[in-house]
């Protein structure tokens, strides 16, 4: 089998009949334009793009529907190259960047980005972010999160921003500034030891121990619901640097959340990834017979659909009144996206669909609910992507 590009690999039986099943056309995976590979240049360096086409030795096309994008062959690697490991481009997906320009990020916002692993959206919304404002990064997954924070790190992109080891169907801590503005900077005199320094990697012996005993599963690893959410890093300005644990572990209830919760809320749910022909060529080295148990299992798919309406429905209560959401999943299949907004609208009569506006110049198509959003290879010439975006009423 051809793996050198997505758009001349042949498709495995089992992806054939998942895709069949779920009412998906497979030629939309195979198209005769390969899909290109997109970066994210960091904001600033729009005068170095001659420099940095020379370090990746590939041309880089503007992507005119989508600021500070370029594509580039999907046969470039990026990664050795100086401008990469400089943090001046990452790769992200165009339609993943569509997803979170959805938001309109602004100045000052508080984001809550409940499925943040690996970050490359994450890392996009800290760069829209600019320099006030917060943003909350949640994920199951402490080995995914931890790689989340080195990318931080390395593109410089941390200050606002803290990251919690948590179950996002119900993590429930409110965004920073309901505390820093009640802040006075007074403690008792037992409190005032205990309040956040500044972050550090150089953590206590006793942390790395414990880090190291809970390193021996993989399933240690992943965040129970009941579990106190475990803070594994947070930027100078993030708001955490000077507070004490109960004042950052405040579970935000009904009312607070109204007035004090989240003014942009990033659901990109944990899907079956169909609709990323790069996800599923790996399956190639990983063996098919796991594409099966891994993606198309339809008893996965069922719980699957369980979890994405779990987390949209948490990632809305802490949604304020007047603020926007983005669901966003990379399969294409109608369960995990129509349905699952559709059961959503239903239980939440607070939540209103919005029409993105940015979208009418972008290469997509419309989903099975007017308002929502479908990318796929064919038609946008990007990974495939479902986007949805509500707002909170007030009731
Ligand atoms: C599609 S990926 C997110 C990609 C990420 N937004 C990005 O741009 O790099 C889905 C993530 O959801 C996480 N996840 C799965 N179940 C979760 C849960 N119950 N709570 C929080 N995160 C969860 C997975 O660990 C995975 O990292």
């Amino acid at each position: 089998m051809d793996v050198e590009s997505p758009s001349n690999m042949a498709l495995p039986d089992a992806f054939i009949d998942f895709l069949n099943k779920n009412q998906l056309d497979p030629s939309i995976y195979t198209t005769s334009d390969p899909t290109p590979r997109y970066v994210r240049l960091k904001p600033g360096c729009e005068g170095e793009i001659e420099e940095i086409e020379t370090q990746v030795e590939c041309k880089l096309e503007k992507v005119d529907w989508l600021p500070g994008f370029y594509s580039l062959s999907p046969h470039v690697q990026i990664a050795n190259s100086k401008a990469y490991q400089q943090g001046k481009i990452y790769g992200i997906d165009a339609a993943s960047g569509a997803a979170v320009s959805a938001l309109d990020i602004s100045l000052g916002d508080h984001v809550l980005d409940l499925c943040a692993a690996p970050g490359a959206k994450l890392c996009m919304i800290l760069d829209l972010l600019g320099s006030s404002g917060s943003v909350t990064g949640i994920d199951v997954a402490r080995h995914r999160l931890a790689a989340c924070r080195t990318m931080l790190l390395k593109y410089s992109l941390g200050d606002l921003c803290r990251l919690f080891v948590a179950d996002g169907t119900t993590f429930s801590l409110l965004p920073i500034r309901v505390f820093s503005d009640s802040n006075s900077g007074e403690y008792p005199s037992d409190e005032k030891v205990n309040v956040y320094k500044e972050w550090t990697s150089r953590r206590p012996w006793k942390d790395r121990k414990r880090a190291a005993k809970e390193r021996v599963s993989v399933a240690s690893q992943l965040a129970s619901p009941t579990q106190d959410p475990e803070l594994i890093y947070y930027g100078k300005n993030s708001g955490v640097v000077g507070l004490t644990r109960s004042e950052i572990y405040q579970i935000c209830h009904g009312s607070d959340v109204l007035r004090c919760g989240y003014d942009k809320v990033l659901v990109d749910a944990e899907c079956t990834h169909d609709g990323s022909i790069k996800h599923i060529q790996k399956f190639e080295y990983w063996g098919w017979k796991t594409l099966q148990r891994r993606v198309l299992n339809a008893e996965r798919t069922d719980d699957l659909t369980v979890l994405q309406l779990q987390l949209l429905t948490n990632g809305f209560r802490l949604l304020k009144v007047g603020g926007s959401l983005v669901y966003s999943t990379c399969s294409l299949t109608v369960a995990q996206n129509e349905d699952v907004v559709e059961q959503f609208l239903g239980q939440n009569t607070s939540a209103e669909l919005l029409q993105i506006d940015a979208a009418k110049n972008w290469p997509c198509r419309s989903g099975q609910i007017p308002k929502t959003l479908r990318f796929d290879p064919m038609t946008s010439r990007t990974s495939g992507l479902f986007v949805a975006k509500f707002t909170k009423l007030a009731t």
